[in-house]
C-alpha cells in the first residue's frame, strides 16, 4: 500500500525518488492511516501535520493517545518508513487528511529516530500465519520532515505556506484503498477456491452410512444436504472469479481516464470495489467455516488447513472498510442515483438498469415452469426489480424522515439490504455475461453455465425474502427456482471434483490432508498426527508433575 500511495498521490518528481527505493528494498514502506480512535471515519483522524514556515518542514505529532496509529501492517517491526495520513495546518487552518512520507527507523541501524515510539500491537485472531504479519503501533513526538515530503500530486503547499488544491478532485486521496479492495476482490475467489476444492475432494472421499439394502456406504458428496451447502459455495468461487476479472478491467480503464483528468467514472469505480469488497469477503468468510463444517471433525484439525485459512481471511471482512461501513457507502451512491432519476438524469455503469424504472417498478416476471428459470434474461430482469424496488422503498421512507440525513440513519438496516442487492446483481450480471462469451474447451461452457444458475438461484432462494417483499416475484416462482436448484444440483455431481481439480492448486499450496489430489486421506491423517510434538515423548513430563500424584492419592484413599 506504501507504493500504490505514491504512485496515486505523489507528484512526478516524488514518484521518481522514493519508488525505485522501495522497489529494491533500500527502504521498506508502510501504510499509517488508521488510529487508536478512528479507523472507518477517516476524516476524524487526529494525528497532525504543521507547516513550520521558519524551516520549511512540516512538524508530524501525535497530539493525544487515540491519535497513536494502530493496525498498519509491517510497521511493528519491518518498516524503515510509512505514508503517514495527518491533518495538514498551515497558517493556522485545518485543511484536513492528507498523506506525508515520513522516515521513522535508521537506515544504519534500525533503530527508531528521535520523537518516533514504534512497537507491534501484539498477538491476533487464531495462532494462524496472520501473527507473521507486524501490525504496529506509532507515536510522533513533534517529528520534523522536509516539505517536499507531503505527497503533492493532489494539492500543495508552498514555500511560503500557501494551500493550493489541484484541480484533481480530493476523493483521489482514497485512491490506494480503491486499488487494494480491487485486489481483494479477486483474493476472494482464490481463498473461497482454496476451501472449496479441500470439502469437495474430501466429501468424494468420505463415506457414511450404508444403503438400506446393506450396499457400500454412500460417499458424503452425494447426500443432496451436502450439495445444496456445498455447491453454491462451488458456484461463487466461480462467480467471484468473474466479477474480480472485470474489476480489474473497470479499475485498469479508470486509472487510464484519471490520466487524462476523465474523473467521470471515479463514483462507479469506489461503489463497485467497495461493495464488491464487502459482499464477496463477508461470502467467503463464511463460506470457509462452512467448508470446516462440511469436513465433519476432520475440519476441525489443522492438518484440515481449513483453521488456518479461516484465521488469515477473516479480517478481509474488516480491513481496507469495515463491511457495513462499504456497503452504507453503495446505498448512498445508490439513494443519489435514485432522488436524479427524476429530473432525467441517466445511470450508467452498473447503475444502467435503473433507468428502466418504468418498467422495472411494474414488471411481472413472467416464469411458469422450473426450466424457465434457466433463462437467463428471466434471471437478470428478476434480479434488477428486486435490486431497483429495495432502493427505492428506501428512498421514499428516508423523503418522509424529517431531513435526509435522520432518513438514512434510521433506514441504514434496510438500506445495507439494498446494497447487498444491487452488488448481487452486478456478480449475476458479470456471470452471465462471461458465458455468454467464446469458452475454449469441450463441454466447459455447459458446466460454467450450470454454475451461473446455481449462483443466480441459490441467491434468490436465500434472500427470497426480498423478492417476494418486493412484489419481484410470486410464491410459486420462487418455489420453481427451488426445485430448478435441485436439479441442478445433480447435473453439478458428475463433475464437482473436476470443477475443483481445474483451480489447479497443488497439495503444497492447498496445505490439506482432506484436499489431497490422490484422495489418500486416512493414511495422511494417520501420519500427520504422529507429526504433533505431543507425540515426541510417550509418557508426557506433565505426568511426573500432576497426573502421578493425583492419580497415586485416589488410589490410596480408594484402599482406606
Ligand atoms: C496457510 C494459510 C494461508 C492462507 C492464505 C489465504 C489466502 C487469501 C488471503 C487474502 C489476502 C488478501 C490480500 C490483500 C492484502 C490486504 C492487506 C490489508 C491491509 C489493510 C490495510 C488497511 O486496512 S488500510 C486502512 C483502510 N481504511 C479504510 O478503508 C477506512 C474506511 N473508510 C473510508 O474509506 C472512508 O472514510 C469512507 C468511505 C467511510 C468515507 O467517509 P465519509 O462519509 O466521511 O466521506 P468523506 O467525507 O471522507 O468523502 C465522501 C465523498 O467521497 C467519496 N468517496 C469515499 N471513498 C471514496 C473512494 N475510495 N474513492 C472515491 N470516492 C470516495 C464518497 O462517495 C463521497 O462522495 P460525494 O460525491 O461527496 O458524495
Ligand atoms: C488485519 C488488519 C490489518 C490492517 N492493516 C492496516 C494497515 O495496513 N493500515 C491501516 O491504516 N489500517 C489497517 N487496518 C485497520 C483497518 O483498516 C480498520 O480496522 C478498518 O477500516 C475498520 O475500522 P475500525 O477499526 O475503526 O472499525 P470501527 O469503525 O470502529 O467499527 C466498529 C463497528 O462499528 C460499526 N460502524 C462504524 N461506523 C459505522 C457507521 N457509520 N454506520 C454503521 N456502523 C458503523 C462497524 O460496522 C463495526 O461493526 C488493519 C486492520 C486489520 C484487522
Amino acid at each position: 500500500m506504501f507504493v500504490p500511495a505514491i504512485k496515486g498521490q505523489g507528484t512526478e518528481e516524488q514518484q521518481k525518488k522514493w519508488l525505485p527505493l522501495a522497489y529494491k528494498f533500500q527502504i521498506i514502506g508502510c501504510y499509517a492511516q488508521t488510529e487508536l480512535g478512528h479507523g472507518s471515519n477517516v476524516q476524524g483522524l487526529e494525528t497532525t501535520a504543521t507547516f513550520d514556515p521558519m524551516t520549511d518542514e512540516f512538524v508530524i505529532h501525535s497530539p493525544t493517545l487515540t491519535s497513536s496509529k494502530w493496525w498498519p501492517g509491517g510497521l511493528g517491526k519491518a518498516s524503515t518508513h510509512a505514508v503517514v495520513y495527518a491533518r495538514l495546518i498551515t497558517e493556522g487552518k485545518d485543511y484536513g487528511i492528507h498523506g506525508f512520507i515520513v522516515q521513522l527507523r535508521s537506515l544504519e541501524d534500525h533503530s527508531p529516530l528521535p520523537g518516533v515510539t514504534l512497537g507491534d500491537i501484539g498477538g491476533k485472531f487464531g495462532s494462524g500465519a496472520y501473527n507473521s504479519m507486524d501490525n504496529g503501533v506509532l507515536r510522533f513526538d513533534h517529528v520534523r520532515i522536509p516539505r517536499d515530503q507531503m505527497l503533492m500530486r493532489l494539492s500543495q503547499v508552498t514555500r511560503e505556506g500557501k494551500y493550493v488544491q489541484s484541480d484533481v478532485p480530493k476523493q483521489l486521496l482514497y485512491g490506494t484503498m480503491v486499488y487494494v479492495r480491487q485486489s481483494i476482490v479477486a483474493d476472494a475467489s482464490k481463498a473461497l477456491s482454496r476451501a472449496v476444492c479441500i470439502a469437495v475432494r474430501y466429501s468424494a472421499i468420505r463415506k457414511q452410512f450404508g444403503s438400506q439394502d446393506g450396499g457400500p456406504e454412500t460417499q458424503v458428496l452425494n447426500y443432496r444436504t451436502q450439495q445444496s451447502r456445498l455447491f453454491p459455495l462451488l458456484a461463487s468461487a466461480y462467480a467471484f472469479r468473474f466479477v474480480g476479472d472485470w474489476l480489474n478491467w473497470l479499475y485498469t480503464d479508470v486509472t487510464q481516464k484519471l490520466e487524462v483528468k476523465d474523473y467521470s467514472t471515479l463514483q462507479e469505480a469506489h461503489a463497485c470495489t467497495a461493495g464488491l469488497k464487502a459482499v464477496t469477503t463477508s461470502a467467503t468468510a463464511d463460506a470457509i467455516e462452512e467448508c470446516r463444517k462440511l469436513c465433519g471433525g476432520h475440519g476441525y484439525l489443522n492438518s484440515s488447513g481449513l483453521p488456518e485459512l479461516f484465521a488469515v481471511y477473516v479480517p478481509a471482512c474488516t480491513y481496507e472498510g469495515d463491511n457495513v461501513v462499504l456497503l452504507l457507502q453503495v446505498a448512498r451512491i445508490l439513494m443519489k442515483t435514485v432522488s436524479q432519476l427524476t429530473s432525467g438524469k441517466q445511470p450508467v455503469g452498473t447503475m444502467a438498469y435503473m433507468g428502466k424504472v418504468q418498467h422495472l417498478m411494474q414488471s411481472k416476471c413472467a416464469v411458469k415452469t422450473a426450466e424457465d428459470w434457466l433463462n437467463p434474461a428471466f434471471i437478470q430482469e428478476a434480479f434488477e426489480a428486486r435490486a431497483l424496488r429495495m432502493a427505492v422503498n428506501c428512498a421514499q421512507n428516508i423523503g418522509q424522515a424529517s431531513n435526509q440525513e435522520e432518513g438514512f440513519y434510521e433506514r441504514s438496516p434496510d438500506l445495507l439490504e439494498a446494497a447487498v442487492a444491487h452488488i448481487q446483481l452486478i456478480i449475476v450480471t458479470k456471470f452471465i455475461e462471461k458465458v455468454h462469451q467464446d469458452i475454449p474447451g469441450h463441454g466447459v461452457k455447459e458446466q460454467l453455465q450450470n454454475l451461473c444458475n446455481v449462483y443466480a438461484l441459490y441467491t434468490l432462494h436465500k434472500h427470497l425474502g426480498d423478492f417476494l417483499a418486493t412484489g419481484s416475484l410470486t410464491p410459486k416462482q420462487g418455489a420453481l427456482a427451488n426445485e430448478q436448484l435441485g436439479k441442478l444440483y445433480a447435473q453439478v455431481r458428475p463433475n464437482a471434483v473436476a470443477l475443483v481439480d481445474a483451480f489447479n492448486y497443488t497439495d503444497h499450496y492447498l496445505g490439506s490432508v482432506l484436499g489431497r489430489y490422490d484422495g489418500n486421506v486416512y493414511p495422511a491423517l494417520y501420519e500427520e498426527a504422529w507429526k504433533d510434538p505431543l507425540n515426541e515423548t510417550v509418557v508426557p513430563e506433565g505426568y511426573h508433575e500432576y497426573l502421578r500424584p493425583l492419580l497415586k492419592q485416589q488410589l490410596k484413599l480408594s484402599r482406606l
